[in-house]
């Protein structure tokens, strides 16, 4: 266990860190903030959610000298909400000793962006696409950067940015110093790496699974005409507090947002052909649990920290083992646990065992749950916020009409009336929902070389943010069994107490369905 104060950090960040309720370095923390202080390069390697932003986040502010009227840092990261959630996360630990942060992305005004670069922000946190842009006005200087980082560096080699970072290197000075993050490190990333950075130490957290072992991960075989049905029985038996579906393709994301509202849930998708504004507010909604069920693609949700995720759905496989790795770690987060469900098609047993062979580790068969069993697990929910409602409310004005219902009927008639009067019953209003063909296995020879097409639905366009492209991911499986190491990443005033992800305020049953007549 390694506390901040013994990583010798300055007074303003231990007071900042302190104030986040931060109570230990994660071991990524741990391990790269020293090298980092240092000024080595480094490559850090840890599992999803387990503190990499404020692991380059600490040395990078540990560095900035607030005197200095000059961007000194550059962190470049895939997508917008990206760049927005970890410029949040920098300006918090930042917050005390007075670093300014701007984040600059796609899709937002490029000239209220310039007028914000000329306030003298200390560190820039940006999409490649609109920081060359910048580059390519004159309206942003990195002559004076020091630090580079790049998150989740994977990501934006698929996305085809290689270049756009590169011709970014050229404009910061070449003593710089590079730190170069990711939940999962393919062979490509590494050599590139290698390439852009100065004998860089490489950090890699020995953790025994690539996947964290506080997620539970079930496997649902299901044809693909019967998947819908499924999940809406799995929302309403596992009642999450906010729940994240993957979808494969933008439209399939569009089409199973609005089947689920259709249906009576409170979803909405994102994806990249939404525009800015309204991929901020679907996300500042989901935040907020206004709604609870947000439907994604992989670059929509990728790297996305948000509390309260309990339970992630594949309701399409994901393309290739590290989609899944980064899919299922926006639950289990900051030391909390979380459950995944894959839903596979009778030919996608393959992907399955690819998923497996690079996570090592089995997930469980669970059968698909009949309308039945959804109902009744239904009924035992509101059984016990029946129950709690009895024990915490006062219930006097209810009483007399309830005296009088008594004297008339008997109890269990009562009783059975209430619970199917709250009991969502099957809801048959026809959704639709165009058929994914199978993904049938495109043999890579599993760790072969780069390359590859583009993936299916988010096809790669000629600029802007959103452009994904080829590159092949391996995995980097690590043995491990299931059971160890529960969340241990992790000491957090704030999450103490959720470790077992409880769900005791019951927020299932009818809370989560929203009038499906409108
Ligand atoms: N030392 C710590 N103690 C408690 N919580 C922490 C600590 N460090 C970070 N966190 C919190 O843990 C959560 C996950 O952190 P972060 O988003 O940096 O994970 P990540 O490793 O980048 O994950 P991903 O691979 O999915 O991008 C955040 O909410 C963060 O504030
Ligand atoms: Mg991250």
């Amino acid at each position: 266990m390694t506390t901040f104060q013994e990583l010798g950090l300055s007074s303003k960040i231990l007071f900042a860190i302190e104030k986040l309720g931060f109570e230990e370095a994660t071991p990524i923390q741990a391990q790269t903030i020293p090298l980092a202080k240092q000024g080595h390069d480094v490559i850090g390697q840890a599992q999803t959610g387990t503190g990499k932003t404020a692991a380059f986040g600490i040395p990078l502010l540990e560095k900035i000298d607030v005197d200095n009227n000059h961007v000194q840092g550059l962190v470049i990261a895939p997508t917008r909400e990206l760049a927005i959630q970890v410029g949040e996360e920098l300006h918090k630990i930042g917050l005390n000793k007075g670093v300014k942060i701007l984040p600059i992305y796609g899709g937002q005004d490029i000239n209220r962006q310039m007028r914000s670069l000329k306030k003298f922000p200390h560190i820039i946190v940006g999409t490649p696409g609109r920081i060359q842009d910048h580059i390519n006005r004159r309206t942003i200087r990195l002559n004076n950067v020091n630090t580079v980082v790049l998150d989740e560096a994977d990501e934006m080699l698929n996305m085809g940015f290689i270049e756009d970072i590169e011709a970014i290197l050229k404009e910061v000075p070449e003593n710089k110093q590079t730190l170069l993050f990711s939940a999962t490190m393919p062979d490509p990333i590494r050599r590139i790496a290698e390439t852009f950075m100065t004998n860089p130490q490489i950090v890699k957290v020995q953790a025994k699974e690539v996947t964290m072992p506080n997620i539970e991960q079930h496997f649902i075989e299901v044809q693909e005409k019967k998947k819908f049905d499924v999940l809406t029985r799995l929302l309403d038996i596992q009642t999450p507090e906010l729940a994240i579906i993957f979808g494969r393709t933008k439209r399939r994301v569009d089409e199973l947002s609005e089947a689920l509202n259709l249906r009576g849930y409170a979803a909405e998708g994102i994806h990249g052909d939404l525009s800015q504004a309204k991929r901020e507010q679907v996300l500042r909604k989901f935040k907020a649990g206004s709604i609870d069920v947000l439907v994604a693609t992989d670059v929509a949700a990728r790297g996305l920290d948000i509390s309260g995720v309990t339970h992630v759905y594949n309701f399409d496989i994901p393309q290739d083992p590290e989609s899944y790795v980064h899919r299922i770690g926006r639950t289990g987060r900051a030391g909390k646990s979380g459950i995944a469900m894959l839903f596979i098609t009778p030919r996608e047993f393959n992907q399955l065992k690819n998923i497996e062979r690079t996570t090592k580790r089995r997930m469980e068969r669970m059968t698909a749950p009949t309308l039945d069993e959804a109902i009744e697990s239904q009924q035992r929910i509101i059984a016990e916020k029946l129950t709690s409602t009895m024990e915490s409310d006062n219930l006097a004005f209810y009483k007399r009409i309830a005296e009088e219902l008594l004297e008339e009927h008997d109890s269990v008639s009562v009783v059975a009336a209430a619970l199917k009067m709250l009991t969502k019953e099957p809801n048959e209003t026809p959704i639709r929902l165009t058929d994914e063909p199978p993904m049938v296995k495109r043999d890579r020879g599993g760790r072969g070389g780069s390359g590859g097409g583009y993936r299916r639905g988010e096809n790669k366009r000629s600029g802007g943010d959103n452009r994904r492209g080829g590159g092949d991911r391996r995995g980097d499986g690590r043995r491990g069994d299931r059971d160890g190491n529960r969340g241990g990443n992790f000491r957090n005033k704030r999450s103490e107490g959720s470790a077992s992800g409880s769900r005791d305020n019951n927020r299932g049953g009818q809370r989560r369905h929203q009038d499906s007549s409108k």
